[in-house]
């Protein structure tokens, strides 16, 4: 039996636009982008075989950028451009899955970047049992007609639900619909209400008040306070040490600082980022930067450590997390790191791409004592603090 899973993500956005950004779809939540949130639910859902994202044609770049993000792309097929109407584009969608044959499709709006795995499951034993079936929820406010501002009735909200996503059909029968409904021109704002309109038998399937659509601009903070409550932070630290050796410039955090000497190492030796990127590697428990980049790999020689952090970043953000502050100390007798501490907190912010307020450097000397006061070398201690979400564990 093969399930695909079909992402429309072709939408504008027009409710929730921000002047001069991306649609929501696009917009980053968290540190991550809507959709890569969305995509990576059913890639990593075990029930689900296939992915396949219907897309607006002038998008094709941001979804690129959403699929990179992703820490697997194996059930990623090629996306489809959409339609003008949500409709239009999951039957572009629909068509477009023919060579993958499914028996199931789960229709998903990119919009619900928060739906539980468990929602998807219980949508696909729907579709197993009854053919059809829809995450749902059952409406607990009660309900009034209104018009210009006054209440023209309450309507008895027995047996009313609320219809989420993901809609999971049999794939043949919710063609067949869909394209009936196109030949007939008739629309509707969901697929089951398509599938009720073709005769279909459609099930509930209980969703999930997380399963929220980003609608509108608020709801962005609505779903970012979501993933706070299902994040936890992790912590980890990072040592490093280089020796002085011949040259005239050391590289510290990201900077390069005249200096009567230069630091010896495989790489450019730049201590403090090295120091930080084994921090940020010790909080996702993912080895060090030695097993990441060996020194036995002539690629890495005289490497611009700054590839490291951002590797380092780049992991953090593959697992759904963020990078939450980061903390490094400097120990040496010279050069004096005052001057540069601005420069070297931007260079970390703008390689972690996080605000320069969550990042320090600090310095000290030993006070003459060691190998740094005998100005041998220079040590760094670095702390970070990533949030990731609980259920980021099993690629943690
Ligand atoms: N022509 C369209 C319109 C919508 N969608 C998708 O359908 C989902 C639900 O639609 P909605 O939340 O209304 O998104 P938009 O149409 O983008 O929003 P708006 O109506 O505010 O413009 C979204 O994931 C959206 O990208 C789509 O694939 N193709
Ligand atoms: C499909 C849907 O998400 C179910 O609630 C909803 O109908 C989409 O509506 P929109 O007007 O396209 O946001």
């Amino acid at each position: 039996m093969t399930i695909a899973a079909l992402i429309v993500a072709a939408g504008r956005g027009t409710r929730a636009a921000t002047p001069g950004a991306p649609p929501k779809q696009y917009a980053r939540l968290a540190g991550q982008m809507v959709l890569t949130r969305t995509l990576a639910l059913f890639c990593a859902h075990p029930l689900v075989d296939r992915v396949l994202a219907v897309i607006a044609e002038e998008h094709r770049g941001w979804y690129e950028q959403a699929a990179s993000g992703l820490p697997d792309r194996g059930k990623l097929l090629p996306p489809v451009a959409g339609g003008t109407e949500r409709q239009s584009s999951v039957l572009n969608g629909l068509n477009a899955l023919e060579d993958a044959a499914p028996e199931i499709v789960l229709v998903h709006d990119a919009a619900r970047p928060l739906t539980p795995a468990n929602v998807i499951s219980r949508v696909i034993e729907g579709v197993e049992t009854h053919g059809a079936s829809i995450a749902a929820v059952p409406v607990a406010d009660t309900l009034k007609r209104g018009q210009n501002e006054l209440i023209e009735g309450t309507i008895d909200r027995t047996g009313l639900w609320r219809a989420q996503t993901p809609q999971g059909f049999a794939y043949k029968a919710i063609r067949n619909a869909h394209e009936a409904a196109a030949q007939r021109q008739v629309t509707f704002t969901d697929d089951a209400s398509i599938a009720e309109w073709a005769g279909m038998r459609v099930a509930l399937a209980m969703g999930s008040e997380r399963n929220l659509k980003i609608t509108s601009r608020e709801d962005m903070a609505l779903a970012e306070s979501l993933i706070a409550q299902g994040a936890e932070t992790r912590v980890g630290t990072g040592f490093d040490v280089h020796a002085f050796g011949p040259g005239d410039t050391v590289w510290l955090c990201g900077v390069p600082i005249p200096h009567e000497r230069g630091l010896v190492g495989h790489s450019d030796a730049d201590v403090g980022l090295h120091a930080l990127t084994d921090a940020i590697l010790g909080a996702l428990a993912a080895g060090d930067i030695g097993a990441h980049f060996p020194p036995s790999d002539p690629q890495w020689r005289a490497a611009a450590s700054h590839i490291f952090l951002e590797r380092a970043a780049d992991e953090v953000e593959r697992r759904g997390g963020r990078i939450v502050n980061a903390d490094v100390t400097l120990i040496c007798e010279a050069p004096k790191i005052g001057p540069h501490r601005q420069a070297m907190r931007s260079a970390i912010a703008e390689i972690l791409r996080v605000p320069v307020r969550r990042i320090s450097v600090k310095a000290t000397t030993s006070e003459k004592l060691g190998f740094t006061g005998r100005r041998e070398g220079i040590a760094a201690m670095a702390t970070a603090s990533v949030a990731v979400p609980f259920s980021g564990d099993e690629t943690c």
